[in-house]
């Protein structure tokens, strides 16, 4: 039987109950489809940090690199650690590590569920630039406390990098509906962002089927409410990508149901998928996370590795939930109740 390797970090907070959700839902459509998971779970995460010094081991990196995917639920607990740490300690290494540039996020209104909006038939992939831009982590403080305090964080776009990503984003428009819309701030950010628009406009003459928008960020938030429905695939910096996707995940309806792959798209390691969610210490403990996001990731982990069927099969799972009216308000099923409603779906 074909088995996966699979590292497990359930993290902080909810990521630890959505991890479990979505491994349960990820073990019945194995069964169902007949391939096997071996799984190994890592307890990197805000304790391991203050039981260690360190939010991962000094050779976590080379133990992830032998899996076939990784799956994460989501890292933070402020109150213990600061978010800087837990975040550059675990998740940007990862995502910088294994090459993992392209973070793709799914936005669309699951059956059953009124977003906040109207708007009803959209359908947009956010597809995210993972690991420079705003995320590059260069830059310091001096004379910290003082009257003279200054701090520098310098934002880094290389060609390499934004023409990969952008050719990842022509890619993903051509197999969709054909429109690819660059998100910038061009206007402001005379050097890097006015360079990603020119990058835009060399590759888009290489994909004349793809038909091209460019936009301001400011602008695009107000598209993303306002007319949903024009857009297909956008494409972002790794800060513009990190803000567009948690309003994309409000327009579904909330956090609970966005989705998202961090991918390395030459195979050369291990990619990882998480909700886009953190780890929610305000609900954290109660039992009342919405797992889709994470059962949804966990779609796209399956789908991934090869194995549409399942992947499929799980993303029907989730909509015959929430058609029944099942997960589609905050707090009106537990997180047991909406896993359970998926599993029956995949047991029939
Ligand atoms: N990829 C990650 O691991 C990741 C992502 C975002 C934030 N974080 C970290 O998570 C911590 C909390 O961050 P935050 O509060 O800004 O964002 P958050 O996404 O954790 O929570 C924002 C709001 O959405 C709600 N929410 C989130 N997921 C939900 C779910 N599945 N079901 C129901 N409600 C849900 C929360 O209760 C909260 O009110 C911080 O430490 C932050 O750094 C980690
Ligand atoms: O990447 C980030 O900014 C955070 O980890 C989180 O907000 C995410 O979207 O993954
Ligand atoms: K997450
Ligand atoms: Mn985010």
């Amino acid at each position: 039987m074909k088995t996966y390797k699979l590292a497990l970090i359930p993290g902080d907070g909810i990521g630890v109950d959505v991890t479990k959700a979505a491994m349960q839902v990820i073990e019945a459509a194995a069964r169902r489809h007949e391939f096997a998971l071996a799984c190994e779970t890592f307890p990197w995460s805000c304790q391991y940090y203050l039981d260690n010094g360190a939010m991962m081991p000094g050779d976590g990196i080379e133990t992830l690199r032998r899996f076939d995917a990784i799956y994460l639920g989501a890292v933070g607990w402020p109150e213990t650690v600061p978010d800087a740490v837990s975040l550059h300690g675990l998740l940007l290494p990862i995502r910088k590590a294994f090459n993992q540039y392209a973070n793709i996020r799914p936005h669309r209104l699951l059956p059953g569920i009124e977003g906040p909006l109207k708007a009803e038939g959209f359908d947009i992939l956010c597809i995210r630039e993972n690991t420079e831009g705003e995320y590059s982590g260069a830059g310091g403080r001096v004379h910290q406390g003082k009257e003279n305090e200054v701090a520098v964080e310098t934002s880094v776009f290389t060609r390499a990098g934004v023409e990969r990503i952008l050719r990842f984003g022509f890619e993903q428009a051509r197999a969709r509906r054909g429109h690819l819309t660059s998100v910038t701030k061009s206007n402001a950010q005379k050097y890097s962002m006015v360079f990603w628009d020119e990058m835009t406009r060399q590759l888009a003459a290489e994909y004349p089927e793809v038909t091209v928008s460019q936009m301001h960020i400011d602008a695009m938030a107000a598209k993303m409410v306002m007319a949903p429905e024009s857009l297909d695939v956008v494409v972002a910096s790794n800060l513009f990508g990190d803000i567009l996707t948690d309003l994309g995940a409000a327009i579904q309806g909330g956090l609970g149901f966005a989705a998202s792959a961090n991918i390395c798209p030459d195979g050369s390691g291990p990619s990882m998928f998480e909700p886009v969610h953190g780890s929610a210490p305000d609900i954290a403990g109660q039992g009342i996370a919405n797992p889709i996001a994470a059962i949804w990731s966990g779609a796209m982990m399956l789908d991934h590795l090869g194995e549409a069927g399942a992947a499929a099969d799980i993303l029907s799972a989730i909509e015959a939930a929430t058609r029944q009216g099942i997960g589609i308000r905050p707090g009106s099923h537990s997180t047991t109740q909406i896993t359970d409603a998926v599993i029956a779906t995949l047991e029939v």
